[in-house]
């Protein structure tokens, strides 16, 4: 039998420091995370980072959390729900991080007779830190627990026409009426280092503005053409004009240089330049969470005011989307007929 799984990354168990402190330290120890050698990560990881973020990160969780819990798992949940609505396969819900784990999650679809599996990272762009996570995870568990289980993937969408159309659609309905007078696509950032470290030819990605617009075999796994593909495909489907969108990387973490550029900054840049409405779009996350509802709609949006911008408006991710439920319902009953596509 057949089975799917949904995987997202994790919240903590509950905005208190102490439950915060033990999801971080599991994040930030991954080594596709933080990927430097042992040593060095629990000495920065456990060392300093642990000392001192939790406390800030409680304080910014508890400013979105909601009474069901932490809105990454509630609307992951609910979307798990809404797929499963439209598919005869099992689906179930798993986190990267956290309590809800991908054993657990595999272990569900087994024991209602699964013995074949279609892994679903719910990230729309490739990344080390995301997809590769999962991925290598989940083989590490089923070598070791579930030997008799096929598992396959559905690789990264990002480029997919029915999810750009998707999230272009949402993106419209969600700025029907209102002004706006620059589009802003803000992605989760990672390090520079990162990108490199995904170059498989090892010699393409150079991060200098134009390499990722150049066609390469390292496009497979770089995040920063695929983040910037998906402004490109969405702008053109959306017809924006020129000067009026662009692209940032958001929520950096530590002194490495990160992909440029951010989105604060750029905030800023723009709420200087005289910009007084403002829209921007999340799509590296596709459940609202800390990133989106915190950093974006709060933060972003103070700095656009201290800025002198008048109005800014967060267009909520995917989230439960109709469109976006039969999407990934699609997915998986195609699989279940003809196996992965090409
Ligand atoms: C080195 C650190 C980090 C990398 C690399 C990174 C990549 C990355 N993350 C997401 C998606 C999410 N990240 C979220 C929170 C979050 N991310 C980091 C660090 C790195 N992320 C931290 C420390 C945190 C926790 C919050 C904080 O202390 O600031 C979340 C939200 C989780 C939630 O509970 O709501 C998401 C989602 C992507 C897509 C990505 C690389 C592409
Ligand atoms: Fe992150
Ligand atoms: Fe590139």
């Amino acid at each position: 039998m057949k089975g799917a799984l949904l995987v997202n990354l994790g919240s903590p168990d509950s905005p208190e420091p102490k439950d915060v402190k033990k999801y971080l330290g599991e994040f930030l120890m991954d080594e596709r995370v933080i990927d430097i050698p042992l040593v060095a990560r629990t000495a920065l990881v456990k060392g300093i980072i642990l000392n001192t973020r939790p406390k800030a990160s409680a304080a910014a969780y508890k400013k979105i959390w909601w009474d069901e819990g932490s809105p990454l798992i509630v609307l992951s949940e609910r979307l798990k729900d809404k797929v499963q609505e439209e598919t005869s396969l099992p689906v179930a819900l798993a986190m990267r991080y956290g309590s809800m784990t991908i054993k657990k999650g595999l272990q569900e679809l087994v024991d209602k007779g699964c013995d074949e599996v279609f892994l679903i990272p719910l990230y729309p762009q490739f990344a080390m830190a995301t997809t590769e996570t999962i991925l290598v995870l989940a083989e590490e568990l089923r070598e070791e627990f579930f030997p008799n289980l096929k598992i396959d993937s559905l690789p990264p969408f990002y480029n997919n026409p029915d999810y750009i159309s998707i999230l272009a659609n949402s993106i419209k309905n969600e700025l029907k009426g209102k002004d706006y007078e620059y589009l802003l696509f803000s992605y989760h950032g990672v390090p520079e280092r990162h990108i490199k470290k995904s170059d498989v030819t090892q010699s393409h990605c150079k991060i200098d503005g134009s390499c990722c617009a150049t066609p390469s075999k390292a496009h497979e796994f770089c995040y920063r053409h695929q983040c910037l593909e998906v402004t490109r495909l969405v702008a053109e489907y959306l017809e924006l004009k020129p000067d009026t969108y662009s692209t940032s990387f958001q929520s950096r973490l530590g002194f490495d240089p990160w992909l440029q550029p951010y989105t604060d900054r750029t905030i800023e840049r723009l709420g200087k330049k005289g910009i007084k409405t403002m829209a921007i779009a999340t799509p590296a996350f596709v459940s609202d969470c800390l990133e989106t509802l915190e950093e974006i709609a709060m933060e972003g949006e103070e700095i656009f005011h201290e800025m002198g911008g008048k109005e800014f408006t967060t267009i909520p991710c995917l989230n439960t989307n109709k469109d976006w439920v039969t999407f990934l319902a699609n997915k998986i009953n195609n699989w279940s007929k003809n196996g992965v596509e090409a």
